[in-house]
């Protein structure tokens, strides 16, 4: 909380709203980023908005977004405090929300994993052999792409975080860390709990009418604490019996390791399965409802691998930059699916004054990725599915790079980058080398999905039908070769 008289400078323009509630009725309840984004038009690019003593900031500009939190991110690279998902429920541990020491030492952690080139490089192998183990699932059960795509990516990060490699058709683990993952978006979503809005109802205790969400918290918190030791202690077991095989945690357990270290490193490596599956998931789901809804495109990205890799092997890495066109679909995914509509909120160390308005310390940042992504002005035509955008043509200047926002900003840009890349490029990549993915007919008529997407944190594709079979009987056994 601030007063006028300590304001060097104008709050940015906003909506009203109420004299006594603030803004409370004017904080739009579903998918916030259309609001924003009308915001956006009407104030301008940094946007101010109060509700019950909190200031609010919504940034509608990829550029502004980029002067404030890439070029001072040494001041807004805070996270708000979250009561229901971090106090209560005890996500406070892991990197997403952690500050300060920790969130160095955690963030150090997954660098040495995952954040460098060479690093990524080592894990190909096991990038490529997932994803010809998901091109076997898809094949043996094309009706459930989201499952077949979830265990994928669960089973890519267990083994890179942990050296664990799930079991094929039901395995406790993954099931366990899809729980804790569901508990948490639900204790995410926008004012799911009153608790964040007035604080101090964390102190009724859980047996108190009414207080049912504080059961659930500490029962969700139980979940967590369930999903970073469970994995943690197979390593343990694993490297006592000399049989543990290479992955991130492994090689940072260490006998002379702080009991502070170790837990850094439960805690860094939960947040591996935390930031890395859903956010995966949703972007390989895209791929194959656009490429449901855009038959010609899948055809020509089709033909690039034809060219380039010919029939009878699978791409490989060693292909990548042979296949511009691929890229640009991945480009494209991550723009029109844009997995992260508001990324996750940032909040400011201390005041500061930018383009001449004053942003308040603590304020809640919130960047509206989705808009950036769909301002038509940088994205011409923004609501189709378009790879050309990114492929250099004459006459046509090639458009922003959707990475200049959807993984985040500043110090607390997205760890997982490479991580990702890799995951959703080899997915994508062979999927197009064997599989058609078509319309749904029904009754002689091919059903177009509606680009439609569920309204969460982490925003999936809303259910659609499509039908996927491999291209040919060579295809086929090109999936089944071991
Ligand atoms: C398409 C895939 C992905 C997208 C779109 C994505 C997007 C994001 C975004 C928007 C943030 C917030 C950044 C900010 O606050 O400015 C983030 C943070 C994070 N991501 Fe990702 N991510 C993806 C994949 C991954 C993967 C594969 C991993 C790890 C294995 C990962 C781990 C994390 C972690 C740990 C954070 C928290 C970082 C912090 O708070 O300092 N992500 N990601």
């Amino acid at each position: 909380n601030f007063s006028s008289k300590r304001s060097p400078a104008p709050l940015p323009p906003g909506p009203k709203g109420l004299p006594l509630l603030a803004n409370l009725l004017d904080l739009p309840q579903k998918e916030q980023w259309r609001t924003f984004t009308d915001w956006g038009r009407k104030y301008g690019p940094i946007v101010h908005m109060r509700a019950l003593g909190q200031s609010f900031i919504v940034l509608n500009d990829v550029h502004v977004a980029g002067e404030m939190l890439d070029k001072k991110s040494a001041i807004y690279s805070d996270r708000p405090v979250s009561i229901m998902a971090g106090e209560l429920t005890g996500w406070n541990e892991t990197l997403g929300f952690s500050r300060g020491e920790r969130l160095k030492e955690h963030r150090k952690y997954l660098h040495g994993a995952i954040g460098t080139r060479s690093a990524i490089e080592k894990l190909n192998g096991l990038f490529e052999t997932e994803a010809q183990a998901f091109l076997k699932r898809i094949l043996r059960k094309p009706e459930a792409i989201a499952e077949n795509i979830r265990d994928t990516a669960g089973s890519v990060i267990l083994q890179v975080t942990y050296g664990y490699k799930p079991k094929e058709d039901q395995d406790d683990l993954v099931d366990l860390v899809e729980l804790a993952l569901r508990q948490f978006t639900e204790v995410t979503e926008p004012n799911a709990f009153l608790v964040d809005l007035i604080p101090p109802l964390r102190y009724v205790p859980s047996w108190f009418p009414g207080a049912g969400w504080k059961k659930k918290a500490e029962y969700y918190h139980a979940t967590l604490r369930k999903m970073a030791d469970v994995p943690l202690q197979f390593v343990r077991n694993q490297m006592s019996e000399g049989v543990a095989s290479p992955s991130m945690v492994s090689s940072l357990l260490d006998r002379s390791n702080t009991p502070e270290q170790d837990c850094n490193i439960k805690w860094a490596a939960a947040s591996m399965f935390a930031g890395g599956s859903d956010t995966t998931v949703s972007a390989i789901h895209t791929f194959f409802l656009a490429m449901t809804i855009y038959p010609d495109i899948q055809r020509k990205a089709q033909a690039e691998i034809d060219a380039v890799v010919g029939n009878d092997r699978l791409p490989t890495f060693a292909d990548r930059a042979q296949l511009p066109y691929v890229e640009a679909i991945i480009s494209e995914i991550l723009r029109w699916g844009t997995v992260a509509p508001l990324g996750v909120p940032h909040t400011l160390s201390r005041d500061d004054i930018h383009n001449g308005y004053f942003i308040p310390e603590r304020a809640i940042i919130l960047t509206n990725v989705k808009g950036m992504l769909h301002d038509p002005d940088a994205y011409p035509d923004p609501w189709n599915f378009k790879p050309e955008r990114f492929i250099a043509a004459e006459g046509r200047p090639v458009e922003q790079d959707p990475r200049s926002c959807c993984f985040g900003f500043g110090r607390r840009i997205c760890p997982g980058v490479n991580l990702a890349d890799a995951t959703i490029w080899a997915s994508v990549a062979m999927s197009l080398a064997v599989f058609d993915i078509q319309r749904k007919v029904v009754d002689g008529v091919e059903i177009v999905p509606e680009p439609r997407y569920e309204d969460s944190m982490i925003s999936h594709p809303s259910p659609f039908d499509c039908t996927i079979k491999p291209r040919s009987a060579k295809a086929e056994s090109l999936i089944l070769r071991d």
